[in-house]
């Protein structure tokens, strides 16, 4: 059964709007930040990770966004460059923005937090009139990340990437990422999740991110058929709720629930997971494989991922997850 069709005659699979940072990761494991004396760096931000995911599959790839107008934003592109990503929608700062930082605190497998340095970020400074047409009319998706909607003129930027992709037939894809400390409230922020939402066709998130929308309702507790329902009544035609280590449910507009095979994984650290996952699942459904078997695959590259130091270099291809996958299936692989 399909569940979204994808424009055939593109130039390219996949765009994604919106942040390009930097993490740097502990390399002090197990250890709160306060001990952490040294750390790597990796080009981060999830729809930067995303894209890189979707390239390493092999997916012709391309990135809109803004980066400062300095050796950290030149990192970024050259990284970008380097995993084949096309960046002529990549813009350079010129008010004198900053790269974004995430610092990453590995306390535990389980316990890890993310310290964001976000002051006068370079990529939320992305104003409308820089996003190519172009780029997105030559795509067959478009995606975009949550944490953009959280200033103007990057929320405006998005929008009018929402408007390109309607009119030239891209599948869009919205990948919540809710990172709190870039809004002023949940409320603040429902509203403009809300309004984007209303445009697009899959729609990825945990529970956490969706009862972040659903605040104005004082739902009692929270549902997930109930959820994704709503959204079918808009543009969506899947919508994907990640419940972490206990896997993920695709709902579609048959109201029905496909549930992810999850896998077991030496677990490093957490975060990473749900970009992985959300690469993975896209390039499934993209071959127009299944909805379980593209799940499977996107939970399979969340393991390698969440595996591994970091998140964007340890982005797998196809191999390295059909590899991982037979690995659990001969049991060769258990849960840390
Ligand atoms: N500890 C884990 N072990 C195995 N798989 C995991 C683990 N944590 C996450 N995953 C996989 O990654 C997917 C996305 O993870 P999740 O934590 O829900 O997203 P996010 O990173 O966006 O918070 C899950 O649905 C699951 O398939
Ligand atoms: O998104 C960021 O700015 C930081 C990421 O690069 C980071 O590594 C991360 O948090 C990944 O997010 P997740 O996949 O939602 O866990």
């Amino acid at each position: 059964m399909t569940y979204v069709s994808f424009p055939t005659n593109k130039a390219l699979d996949f765009v994604a709007i919106g942040r390009l940072c930097i993490d740097l990761n502990a390399n002090e494991i197990h250890r709160p930040m306060e001990e952490t004396m040294t750390f790597t760096k990796y080009v981060g931000g999830s729809p930067a990770n995303i894209t890189i995911g979707m390239s390493r599959l092999g997916l012709r790839s391309a990135f809109i966004g803004k980066v400062a107008n300095d050796q950290m934003g030149r990192f970024i592109t050259d990284y970008l460059q380097r995993n084949k990503i096309e960046t002529t929608g990549v813009v350079t700062d010129t008010t004198g923005a900053v790269t974004g930082l995430a610092f990453t605190e590995i306390k535990s497998p389980t316990d890890c937090s993310i310290l964001m340095y976000r002051d006068n970020a370079a990529d939320l400074k992305l104003t409308p009139n820089e996003v190519q047409e172009e780029l997105i009319a030559q795509a067959k998706v478009l995606l975009i990340s949550g944490t953009a909607l959280a200033k103007s003129p990057s929320r405006e930027a998005v929008f009018q990437a929402l408007n390109y992709a309607k009119k030239h037939g891209a599948v869009i894809v919205f990948d919540l990422d809710y990172r709190p400390y870039t809004w002023t409230s949940p409320e603040e922020t429902a509203v403009y999740y809300n309004l984007a939402a209303e445009k697009c066709d899959i729609i990825l998130g945990t529970r956490e991110e969706f009862d972040m929308m659903e605040c104005f309702e004082n739902n009692e507790s929270s549902n997930d058929k109930v959820t994704a329902s709503k959204w079918f009544n808009h543009s969506a035609k899947i919508v994907i709720i990640k419940h972490g280590k206990e896997g993920s449910i695709a709902y579609t507009q048959d109201d029905e629930g496909h549930r992810a095979k999850s896998f077991p994984a030496k677990v490093v650290k957490t975060f990473g997971a749900g970009d992985s996952y959300a690469a993975g699942f896209l390039y499934g459904v993209m071959q127009g494989w299944t909805l379980e078997k593209s799940m499977e695959f996107g939970s399979a590259a969340a393991c390698i991922v969440i595996s591994s130091h970091s998140c964007s270099d340890a982005m797998p291809t196809v191999n390295q997850v059909e590899d991982y996958i037979e690995r659990c299936n001969r049991n060769e692989i258990t849960a840390s």
